[in-house]
């Protein structure tokens, strides 16, 4: 009798969980028991995938990014494009991509030479001495990096209230990852109440404000330049910021153009600098490796201090393989999801409607089946050697897939590239890789800053 009970209460639980789940009917795998089913579904509402094929499938045909960050982040971040919703997004992704084409990032290479050297010599203080926060730095220049190239507004003279800045942003994901934690908060009610929507509310405040500093300089330049404003003139192929304004008041409001710049403004500042901040710490784990890539500096540039070309770009390949394996071995946005909206068969399972799928890029890039044994090791050289990369080319997907992958990416490239350049050139980097700690602030975020030490390069 009791057996009959429990089996009973079983088959209810399952039913009430699969309506609770999943608005659609259940995702359906293999190795499903008779009436028990998947049990593992029962732990929680979501799947996640780390197949490449199934990643790029649904990564290409879904574009509704779920979730609580995506929720939580709305106050700051509107509906941009990071976390706008897919009807909103279709449209403004195709107006923005032309401002990340690779003839305007191009037209940036003198702006990253600039801020690359401005960095370097900030680390002059640093020389001989203790470890140093280098992250913090990069996410500094980072942030006005982005306001000069995206915007065209120079914002170097007031570091102290960038830096105001950035440390709301860091706020700002924390108390998204601290509401997630607690279900009471789900409630707009409940939450609206809490000390931390205050927190939340001030963060935004001072955000918004670089945003509304930086729209107010572009406009003021853009209402006086005739040039500027003769559309037969200007292509479409114009920098972020210029191509948002030609469209104010036709189809773009003003909440439009400062949600699109808040978002711009905080990828573009958390994203690579984080990934050089990576590099740096593994290039300084690893003397060997970064000695490789100095020597391969010296062949391109010789002696000379000049800046960087894009053909000097085209032959650091060495470089370009410490970046993609830092970027396989760290990835910065580890994971991504989407909204399942009709019933899709991948490889191993049907994923049914209105589930929601969590797309692990970090198991994509670290899987030993698709990488090899030496996957915990940081092998730049695989990536020159074809026969040591896995053969499917989806295994490599740091910057997603599909039409909403990352739209900084030749942006994020470039910069990346010139920066570490000219810190190789000046500098011998000492640190230690296995140290670091990480936590995840919807992108992976060092826990206390990366810490390296710097030596003059005779
Ligand atoms: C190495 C640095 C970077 C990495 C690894 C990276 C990675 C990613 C990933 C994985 C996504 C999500 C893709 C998806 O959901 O399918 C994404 C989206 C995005 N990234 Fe990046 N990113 C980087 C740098 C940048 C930079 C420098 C910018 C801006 C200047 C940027 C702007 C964006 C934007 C706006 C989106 C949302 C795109 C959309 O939904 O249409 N990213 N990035």
């Amino acid at each position: 009798m009791m057996w009959y009970l429990v089996v009973a209460a079983v088959c209810i639980l399952y039913v009430y969980w699969s309506f609770r789940m999943y608005p659609g009917n259940m995702p359906v795998y293999p190795g499903k028991l008779p009436l028990l089913g998947n049990l593992s579904l029962f732990l929680g509402d979501a799947v996640v995938i780390t197949d490449p094929d199934d990643c790029n499938q649904v990564l290409s045909s879904y574009f509704e990014r779920p979730g609580f960050a995506n929720k939580f982040l709305r106050p700051f971040l509107g509906d941009g494009l990071l976390v706008g919703p897919g009807s909103i997004w279709k449209d403004r992704r195709k107006l923005i991509s032309p401002s990340f084409n690779q003839q305007v990032i191009d037209s940036f290479l003198d702006i990253f030479n600039k801020q690359s050297r401005r960095l370097v010599k900030s680390w002059e203080e640093y020389v001989g001495d203790e470890n140093f926060d280098h992250h913090d730095y990069l996410e500094k220049t980072a942030l006005e990096t982005v306001c000069l190239t995206m915007a065209g507004v120079d914002i170097t003279q007031q570091r102290e209230y960038n830096n105001r800045c950035l440390t709301a942003f860091r706020t700002l994901v924390d108390r998204v990852i601290e509401r997630a934690k607690n279900p009471f908060y789900y409630t707009e009610l409940i939450y609206s109440m809490s000390a931390l929507k205050k927190t939340e509310d001030s963060n935004v405040a001072i955000s918004h404000q670089l945003t509304d500093q930086v729209l107010q300089r572009k406009r003021e330049e853009y209402n006086t330049d005739q040039k500027i404003i003769d559309p037969k003139s200007e292509s479409k192929f114009k920098p972020f910021l210029h191509r948002l304004l030609d469209f104010s008041n036709t189809s773009l409001s003003d909440k439009d153009i400062k949600d699109e710049m808040n978002n711009i403004i905080f990828a573009g500042s958390q994203s690579s600098s984080a990934v050089v901040a990576y590099t740096l710490l593994l290039l300084g784990t690893y003397p060997e490796i970064q000695q490789k890539c100095r020597k391969q500096i010296l062949d391109v540039f010789g002696d000379s201090d000049r800046d960087v070309s894009k053909a000097d770009l085209t032959q650091l390949k060495y470089l370009d393989a410490v970046l993609k394996e830092t970027m396989r071995l760290c990835p910065v946005a580890p994971f991504t999801g989407r909204i399942i909206t009709e019933d899709t068969k991948l490889k191993n399972a049907v994923l049914r409607k209105g589930l929601v799928c969590g797309v692990m890029l970090y198991g994509v890039l670290n899987n030993p089946e698709l990488w090899g044994s030496d996957v915990n090791e940081f092998v730049p050289e695989r990536w020159l050697e074809p026969n040591r990369l896995p053969e499917n080319p989806r295994a490599m997907g740091s910057f997603g897939y599909g039409k909403r992958n990352c739209i900084g990416k030749i942006y994020a490239i470039m910069t990346m590239k010139v920066s570490i350049v000219h810190i190789l050139r000046r500098y011998r980097v000492t640190g230690n890789y296995h140290n670091m700690k990480l936590k995840n602030q919807v992108i992976n975020k060092p826990a206390r800053g990366h810490e390296i030490r710097i030596e003059l390069l005779e």
